[in-house]
C-alpha cells in the first residue's frame, strides 16, 4: 500500500465574499502524478498555494508529508519543490548563479552536476536567465524546484506558453522525475497532456471538487460517451455543468 503524501480534509478558502475553495477533501499517494483541472478562477492556484504553505485555509485540515503547511511552512519547504510561475526574480542572474542561489536556501541540496546533467543545462550555465527561450526558462524553473531533492513537486500551469516541442521536452523531464519516485501535483489547461500523463485528476468547478479519478474512469462517466479529457472538462468543469 502506497503511503499517503497529501491529505486535504474539508478545506475552505475565501477572498472576502468570493469562496475560492469550498469544502475540498482529497488524498494524493506517493509516486502519483496528480492533476488539477478547472476553468479560470476555479480555485486551482489557491488550492496549490495552501498545499505549499503559501496561504492559510479558513477551515479544514491539510497535511503534506505529515506536516501542517500553514503552521510549519519553513519545515515543509525543505521537502517540497515549488515551481515559480514567474522566474523574473532570477532574471538578472545567469543559470549557474540562479541554481546556486536556490541551492543555498536549503539544508540539503542536490549536487550541481546532477542537476546540470538531469536538465541538460551544461551549455546554458553562463547565459542570463532573461535571455533564455520560454522552454529553457521553464526548464530552469523546474531545475530550481528540485534543487532540494524534494519528495513532492508542485507545478502551477508549467507548460503554459510553451511550443509543442518545449512541452514534450518538459513532460519527458516530469515523467523522469515520476520514475524516480517523486510525487507530482500540477495544474494545467491542456487536457490532452493531462489525459496522457496523469494518474488521477481532480476536477474543480467554482471552488468545489466535482470529480477525482483516473482519466479513464472520468471519461467513462460522461453520460453521452466521450473519448477525451476535453469532453470531461466541458461536462464537469464548466460553470452550469451537471
Ligand atoms: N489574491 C487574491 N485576492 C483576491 N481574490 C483572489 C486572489 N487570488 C485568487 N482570487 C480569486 O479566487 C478565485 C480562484 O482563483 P484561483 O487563482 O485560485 O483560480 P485558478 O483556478 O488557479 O484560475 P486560473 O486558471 O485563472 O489560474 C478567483 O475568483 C480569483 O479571482
Amino acid at each position: 500500500m502506497r503511503r499517503t503524501m497529501i491529505k486535504v480534509d474539508s478545506v475552505c478558502k475565501a477572498y472576502g465574499s468570493n469562496q475560492a475553495v469550498d469544502n475540498i477533501s482529497l488524498r494524493v499517494k506517493e509516486g502519483e502524478l496528480f492533476g488539477i483541472i478547472g476553468t479560470n478562477g476555479a480555485g486551482k492556484t489557491t488550492l496549490l498555494e495552501m498545499l505549499m504553505g503559501l496561504r492559510q485555509p479558513d477551515k479544514g485540515q491539510i497535511e503534506v508529508l505529515g506536516i501542517n503547511p500553514a503552521a510549519e511552512a519553513s519545515e515543509l519547504q525543505e521537502h517540497i519543490g515549488l515551481h515559480l510561475q514567474s522566474i523574473s526574480l532570477v532574471d538578472k542572474l545567469n543559470v549557474r548563479e540562479a541554481l546556486e542561489m536556490f541551492r543555498s536556501f536549503y539544508k540539503c541540496s542536490t549536487e550541481m552536476k546532477e542537476i546540470i546533467d538531469r536538465f541538460g543545462l551544461e551549455s546554458y550555465l553562463d547565459r542570463p536567465v532573461r535571455r533564455l527561450s520560454g522552454g529553457w526558462r521553464q526548464r530552469v524553473a523546474l531545475a530550481i524546484s528540485v534543487v532540494n531533492n524534494p519528495k513532492i513537486i508542485f507545478l502551477d500551469e508549467p507548460t503554459t506558453g510553451l511550443d509543442m516541442q518545449a512541452r514534450e521536452e518538459y513532460w519527458s523531464i516530469i515523467l523522469e522525475l515520476k520514475r524516480q519516485g517523486k510525487t507530482i501535483v500540477l495544474s494545467c489547461h491542456d487536457m490532452g497532456e493531462m489525459q496522457h500523463h496523469c494518474d488521477r485528476i481532480a476536477v474543480l468547478r467554482q471552488g468545489n471538487l466535482v470529480k477525482c479519478d483516473t482519466p479513464k474512469r472520468l471519461i467513462s462517466q460522461i453520460p453521452a460517451g466521450g473519448l477525451t479529457m476535453e469532453a470531461v472538462y466541458v461536462h464537469f468543469a464548466y460553470a452550469g455543468a451537471v
